[in-house]
């Protein structure tokens, strides 16, 4: 029997799964290394264990020596990545050949918190399986049929036709839950939905019959809802300002733009949404607050966008788990025929609408995803 193996690289951590069968993969089992550098740790099933897994390459030699007992004498026929990036060419899961491999390299500066480590996980699965099929998923391919007014800034049109477009992210994300509300819900199948993928990176999408029309994400992993440690939105001033009159080079403003500000840098506190959530700080409560309205923004946007709105589904580390954020998000949104449901919110159930347009909690799978399409090449 075959197995298929899933590996999503993020900055800092690596997600896996393991699944049995390629026809209809079922899971065997999920994972994750946290803090890769000195202070790495595995989570697998019950056990937190500290490991030695310095970088991406190790961290995944880590992970093969985990997943090794459970494979069980199966043979791993494809090895299934999360890219977060496939350009304006990759709109479907790819089998990494050389050349795929090139294009995706080159597009590492559009992604540099993502994209190098993404790849450095491919290099090291090769090299463990080199018999396996490597097949790249993307984060941006869910998005990529998004109307021309989605995908353009308003800057000089030979810039549009060099890359520099709006690309939106968390596709794998958004294809998992827009199925599952197709799947659950087959009334909402053709209906204006609005999917707020909430975790550590954050953003929004709309969705007419299951495709996406718009997202707060752009041109990079930045732009839309401030995140754990991303800024969001920002008015490009500021960035002028920040060179001319701080000095800071693009090394600089990259760090603080990706690491150090959103719910971090707000409150300095922490970017975990737990700890803002128990903290006493103003600080912390203010950097809450900001990171609700933009999301009651966006989704009033993307309301007008849409014509009206049959569904709001949270998913992610925090739509999945912060009652009280999911409650402020809904709260006087009435007019958009949002209610929430105290007692199904506070156990965090599916379906938490109290009013005619649906509020749904549906946790989200991209390795699920990334298992399927690795079936379909197997
Ligand atoms: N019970 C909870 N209450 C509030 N926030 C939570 C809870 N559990 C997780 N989170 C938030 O979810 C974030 C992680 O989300 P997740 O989607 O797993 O992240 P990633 O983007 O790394 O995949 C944490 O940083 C934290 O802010
Ligand atoms: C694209 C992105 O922001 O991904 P993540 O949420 O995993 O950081
Ligand atoms: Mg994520």
């Amino acid at each position: 029997m075959n197995a298929i193996l899933t590996l999503n690289a993020g900055s800092s951590s690596i997600k896996f799964a393991i699944y049995a069968g390629t026809d209809d993969p079922q899971e065997l089992a999920r994972g994750q290394i946290d803090n890769l550098g000195p202070d790495a740790r595995m989570v697998f099933g019950d056990e937190k264990n500290a490991i030695d897994a310095p970088d991406h390459k190790t961290g995944v030699h880590q992970i093969l020596q985990t997943v090794a007992p459970i494979l069980d004498g199966r043979t791993v026929a494809g090895i299934g990545h999360r890219i977060v990036h496939g350009g304006v060419e990759f709109d479907k899961p790819q089998i990494l050949d050389t050349a795929v491999l090139e294009k995706l390299a080159a597009l590492k500066p559009l992604a540099p918190l993502h994209q190098p480590h993404n790849l450095a996980a491919v290099d090291a699965a090769i090299t463990a399986f080199p018999d396996a099929v490597q097949v790249g998923c993307f984060d941006t391919g869910f998005h990529r049929g998004h109307p021309f007014v989605n995908d353009t800034f308003a800057l000089p049109r030979r810039y549009y036709e060099k890359g520099v477009r709006r690309y939106g992210f968390h596709g794998l994300s958004y294809d998992f839950v827009s199925g599952e509300v197709a799947r659950l819900y087959p009334d909402l199948a053709a209906g204006r939905v609005v999917i707020a993928h909430l975790g550590n990176g954050a953003s929004m999408c709309a969705l007419r019959a299951g495709k996406s029309v718009g997202s707060t994400m752009g041109f990079s992993a930045l732009d839309g809802l401030p995140m754990g440690t991303r800024c969001g939105q920002l008015d490009p001033g500021v960035m002028l300002y920040l060179m001319d009159q701080e000095g800071m080079n693009a090394d600089q403003i990259s760090t603080m733009l990706y690491k150090e500000s959103g719910l971090k840098g707000m409150s300095g506190i922490s970017h975990d949404m737990r700890d803002l959530e128990t903290s006493d700080a103003p600080e912390a409560a203010e950097a809450i607050d900001y990171f609700v309205f933009r999301i009651r923004r966006e989704l009033g946007g993307m309301a007008a966008v849409l014509g009206g709105l049959d569904a709001l589904v949270f998913c992610g580390g925090i739509g999945e788990n912060a009652r009280n954020i999911r409650a402020r998000v809904c709260d006087g949104m009435d007019w958009l025929g949002l209610a929430v449901n105290a007692d199904a919110n506070d156990q965090n159930a599916q379906d938490i609408s109290a009013g005619p347009t649906k509020v749904l909690v549906i946790p989200t799978d991209e390795e699920r995803v990334i298992a399927r399409a690795v079936a379909a090449q197997v």
